[in-house]
């Protein structure tokens, strides 16, 4: 027999999550499609259950950030700073969100193709550091749907995910200051961009990534959640 380590995970296990938890309110889902539907996201105040939460907010608490600049081509479009890639804590984000319950729900309120895999990061915006991600589409990789939750305890101001079509100048919705364990769920497609303004004040740390219809979960699950 092999016994594989995944050393965070025997203490995930006591809360139950892993598999078992969907996250989002099943009788709210009505009033998420209309949501949906009206502004191409979803607000889920509440969405991480404490135990996991207080989990990951005590890991984050260790690490060393390191900074990323968001490249086009060979343009910048943004500076933030970064849970490394290697870290185990992006195991653990990763496999959280990896549910496949969750992807029922998701896919039933927004009507997506069906997702495979959510492939995610963590990522931190300082004051007087210009961080920041201008308007953008993360139109590539099978991505379907986008989420941001907050993973911070600190307060914001700035920071404010926008979400628009593409072009236009209006904003079709906007978020300022995320408490920890909210998550806003949002569509990916050509004709819709985000952004995340610069930070002013405080600071902001998130979890962020996309829900994928490619490839599938075991296969994500043998390249990117792999014991170490
Ligand atoms: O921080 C956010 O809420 C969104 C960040 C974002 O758009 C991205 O990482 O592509
Ligand atoms: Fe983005």
């Amino acid at each position: 027999m092999v016994h594989v380590r995944y050393p965070f995970i025997a203490q995930l296990k006591t809360f139950d999550m892993l598999a078992t938890s969907t996250f989002i309110d099943d009788t709210r889902i009505e009033s998420y499609k209309e949501e949906y539907v009206r502004t191409n996201c979803i607000f889920l105040p509440g969405f991480l259950p404490q135990a996991a939460l207080n989990f990951l907010l005590k890991k984050l608490g260790n690490i060393r950030f390191q900074t990323k600049f968001e490249m086009d081509d060979h343009s910048k479009f943004g500076k933030l700073l970064l849970v490394p890639q290697n870290d185990p804590l992006l195991t653990i984000f990763q496999l959280l969100i990896n549910n496949t319950g969750l992807f029922s729900i998701v896919e039933e309120i927004t009507g997506c193709e069906p997702i495979g895999n959510f492939m995610g990061r963590i990522h931190r915006s300082e004051e007087g550091e210009q961080h920041g991600i201008e308007w953008h589409g993360d139109n590539s990789d099978n991505r379907l749907l986008a989420m941001t939750l907050g993973l911070g305890t600190r307060d914001y101001t700035g920071g404010k995910l926008q979400i628009r079509e593409t072009g236009s100048d209006q904003i079709i919705r906007e978020f300022g200051q995320l408490n920890a364990g909210d998550a806003i769920i949002f569509k990916i497609a050509p004709a819709l961009q985000h952004r995340l303004t610069v930070l002013e004040t405080g600071q902001r740390t998130v979890g962020v990534g996309w829900f994928r219809s490619k490839p599938d979960l075991a296969t994500f699950a043998a390249a990117h959640l792999k014991p170490y």
